[in-house]
């Protein structure tokens, strides 16, 4: 806590869909949002009354019109970070099988990378460990 009063907690869950040549989905943060120009894991705030996985399976089908079965998404890691205004909690998760070829359906630009590469895509902070982990352990 600071002069400010608590931070707002946000509740994000995001997942890195696995191709079969071990490459993994990246979006592009698109103008007008916050972050803007970013490169992140798809997802976006959990909403009230569902779970993580839930929440991934709408954000996916909403963003990029990819359809994972709840099954297919394996807990990985999650991240808990101070950003400036907000404190982020987000579970994280690998998706191997899914239906559908991902669309950019809100102007995001997307690239599929290998994990050694993401270090090259910049990211918000709170993604850091998660690349790292990503390299270490898949
Ligand atoms: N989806 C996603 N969000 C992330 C990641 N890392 C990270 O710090 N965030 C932050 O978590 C928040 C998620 O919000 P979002 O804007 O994607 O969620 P949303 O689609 O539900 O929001 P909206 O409907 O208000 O646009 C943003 O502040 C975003 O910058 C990530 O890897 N994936």
């Amino acid at each position: 806590m600071d002069a400010r009063g608590p931070k707002p907690v946000l509740y994000v869950a995001a997942c890195a869909l696995l191709d079969a040549d071990g490459r993994i989905l990246i979006a592009r943060r698109p103008e007008g949002k916050p972050m803007a120009g970013l490169w992140e894991f798809p997802g976006g705030k959990i909403e009230p009354g569902e779970t993580p996985e839930q929440a991934v399976v709408r954000e996916l089908r909403e963003e990029l019109s990819v359809e994972p079965c709840e099954r297919c998404l394996h807990p990985f890691a999650f991240v808990s970070h101070a950003y400036p205004d907000f404190h982020i909690v987000m579970p994280f998760f690998l998706c191997r099988t899914w239906d559908g070829f991902p669309q950019p359906n809100e102007g995001q630009e997307l690239a599929w990378v290998r994990k050694e590469k993401l270090r090259e895509y910049r990211m918000p902070a709170a993604d850091l460990p998660l690349a790292a982990e990503l390299r270490d352990r898949l």
